[in-house]
């Protein structure tokens, strides 16, 4: 079965053609993303698989919205020279990466009127997601209306979070009022690696207290007891946790009170603070992806950016000894997304001062790992510390085949 996964983000759509020969066996036929949609200049970069190797195209040109982003992923999958199949009908269903599930959804489901109604709904919960993702339901809809489309959440993993982990110490009425709750985020790929590794290492995940580290543009990490979420970095909204690429994280609500007063800021651009100014931009001055701040601070010294670097790690040591101590110890620490796979200096220098927990790292086995699966502690140690390439991609196509399976038998 041919499944295109979309991941549409608020200026980007990640996407993925993959041949499902069963649920948990796929050939990638492309991967590509487009990016900078609605600004002057968007970009196209799209591999597919030919003669059993991944070719490389980037195209570039104005790409107003998701639709026209949509349409030319689709050229570029049927095109005759760099495309992967003949026709755009070749495609049997499509899954959708969405943010934002809400008490609605704790596991993945096909795509009908309720389901568009309901992400819609939560777009007020996730301004950077949601619109984004329904923008993509749309155009497929449009493009392939007889394919069927599936929604996996971000969230359903963690809605097994009990109430002391997942509620505010507010009213207990806005919960039952507004559903304000901790939600948490990035749920597919903690589980995905979660699994992955004590696969790897042979254990039973019922028996593990696992930190999962997804840091990405976008982080967070999850506290994984006995295979089930049992707490998470992110809250009602992306925006709680960890220091990411624009975004602050942990702040005293009492702060931003006070900055609303001071800077005059309306609910917008208290929103636009929080969400694209913040984090590792707003320390820095400089740029919101970590390739640059360690370039900056590395070779060219510059105080500010080594100060978001060393920001940025220590919250992700702090919430590592939190969930530590919430579960009574850790057996496995996993790294993943697009810093954790590719920054072995992040990874040790998040690791340093940790090792009381119960292990030694390696920095040798560390050194030069990028986007590959590999033990970082050394065999003694009781804890082992993993780094696991998170592929969110295929989850969502397995979870499409299910979905849809389910559906025909039902
Ligand atoms: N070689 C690298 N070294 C350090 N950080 C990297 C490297 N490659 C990618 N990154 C970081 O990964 C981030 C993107 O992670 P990714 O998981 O792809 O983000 P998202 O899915 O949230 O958009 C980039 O912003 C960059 O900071
Ligand atoms: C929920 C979230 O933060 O997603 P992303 O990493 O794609 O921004
Ligand atoms: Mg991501």
């Amino acid at each position: 079965m041919l499944v295109l996964v979309l991941n549409c983000g608020s200026s980007s759509i990640k996407y993925q053609l993959l041949d499902m020969k069963s649920v948990d066996k796929s050939e990638v036929k492309a991967i590509g993303v487009v990016e900078r949609i609605g600004l002057e200049e968007g970009i196209l970069t799209h591999k597919p698989q030919i003669d059993g190797e991944f070719k490389k195209y980037k195209f570039s040109n104005h790409i107003p919205d998701h639709e026209a982003g949509i349409s030319l992923i689709m050229d570029s999958l049927v095109n005759r020279a760099y495309g992967v199949i003949e026709d755009m009908l070749d495609i049997e269903a499509i899954g959708h990466r969405v943010a934002h599930g809400g008490e609605y959804f704790s596991k993945s489901v096909l795509i009908d009127d309720l389901v568009k109604e309901r992400i819609n709904k939560l777009s007020e919960l996730a301004p950077l997601h949601n619109p984004a993702h329904m923008a993509g339901i749309f155009a497929m809809e449009k493009l392939l209306p007889s394919a069927p489309q599936v929604a996996v959440f971000d969230t359903s993993f963690h809605q097994s979070m009990p109430p002391e982990s997942f509620l505010y110490a507010i009213p207990y009425e806005f919960y039952t009022k507004h559903k304000l709750r901790r939600y948490g985020f990035h749920g597919t790929s903690h589980k995905y690696v979660a699994e992955k590794a004590c696969d790897y290492l042979g254990v039973d995940i019922e028996k593990m207290n696992i930190v999962t580290c997804h840091l990405g543009n976008g982080a967070s990490i999850a506290a994984i007891k006995n295979g089930k979420s049992y707490d998470t970095s992110m809250g009602f909204t992306p925006v709680e946790g960890l220091i990411m690429g624009t975004r602050v994280g942990n702040l005293d609500v009492g702060a931003l009170l006070f900055l609303m007063e001071k800077e005059n800021l309306d609910l917008k651009g208290a929103n636009d603070l929080l969400n694209k100014k913040s984090g590792v931009l707003g320390i820095s001055g400089i740029s919101s992806d970590m390739r640059d701040i360690e370039d900056e601070s590395w070779n060219k010294k510059n105080p500010r950016a080594t100060l978001a670097l060393n920001m940025y790690h220590m919250r992700v040591k702090r919430y590592i000894g939190a969930f530590a101590a919430e579960m009574g110890g850790i057996d496995l620490l996993i790294f993943t997304g697009g810093v954790g796979e590719n920054g072995p200096e992040s990874r040790e220098e998040i690791c340093s001062d940790l090792e009381f927990l119960g292990f030694t790292f390696d920095k040798n086995a560390n050194n030069g790992v990028r986007g590959s699966l590999k033990v970082l502690s050394t065999p003694e140690s009781k804890l082992k510390v993993m780094v696991i390439p998170t592929n969110e991609e295929q989850v969502i196509a397995s979870d499409t085949v299910k979905v849809l399976r389910s559906a025909v038998l039902n």
